[in-house]
């Protein structure tokens, strides 16, 4: 997906402070790479086992882990190649503080652990896969407003209009979610927008990787 505009929302220093929760994180770390410059301590999460497991490899360094280099490479080079890859890469993993388990669906994602609240929460790709229908969409934005302080940074990104994506040989339920609908549901369960921004489906997107029309971005804070 478009991860250059998402990262752009964390790196312009308008959002920063202590602590950072990204729900639905595993197995992926490329959401995070702007984030960690941002954050003092960063709580990525997993869903599933077999996620957490490859989080897990890369976490260890161990030799069959996923190569994020091209990734490291891109994001510092969209930040002006302040840091190497590889330093980069080090950065993060010294800033993951913890890795918890989190379901969306329940009043405290991050349950039986009562977090300290945190001063941002990120979900890229997230909600889409992981609410059935637009009502558990909606309560899910208000049970991660429990993990934040009050005016608390929200920032989602994830596919517009998609009812599936091809992960290997086999379709993934999608939400399809319109900027209407998320122009509702933030201010309708506890968030204020500062931005949303919605952008097309490439001209050279693989048109059978899923029917997503484009991308959104959103800004939002926890309101008081
Ligand atoms: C498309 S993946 C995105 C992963 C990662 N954020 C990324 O951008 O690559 C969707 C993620 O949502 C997670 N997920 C599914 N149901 C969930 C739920 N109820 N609560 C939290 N996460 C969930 C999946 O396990 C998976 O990690």
């Amino acid at each position: 997906m478009g991860g250059g505009n998402h990262l752009a929302l964390s790196s312009t220093g308008a959002v920063k402070g202590d602590t950072l929760i990204d729900v639905g994180s595993a197995p992926s770390i490329y959401q995070l790479l702007s984030s960690c410059e941002a954050f003092e301590k960063i709580i990525a999460t997993w869903f599933t086992q077999s996620e957490l497991h490859q989080l897990q490899k890369w976490q260890n360094k161990e030799a069959d882990a996923f190569d994020w280099s091209s990734i490291l490479k891109h994001v510092c080079g969209l930040e002006g190649n302040k840091a190497t890859p590889q330093e980069k890469e080090e950065k993060l993993r010294g800033k993951i503080e913890k890795v918890l388990h989190c379901d969306v669906s329940r009043s405290n994602p991050l349950a039986p652990i009562d977090a300290p609240k945190a001063d941002c929460v990120t979900a890229v790709v997230c909600l889409e896969a992981a609410c059935r229908n637009f009502e558990t969409y909606g309560l899910a934005l208000r049970h991660l407003s429990h993990l934040l302080k009050p005016n608390g940074h929200l920032l989602l990104a994830g596919d517009l209009g998609a009812n599936y994506y091809e992960v290997g040989a086999e379709k993934v339920f999608s939400l399809p979610v319109s900027e209407t609908f998320l122009r509702e549901a933030l201010p309708g369960n506890g968030y204020r927008i500062v931005e949303l921004a919605t952008f097309g489906k490439p001209d050279d997107a693989d048109p059978n990787a899923s029917d997503y029309e484009g991308f959104y971005f959103a800004h939002a804070q926890k309101k008081v």
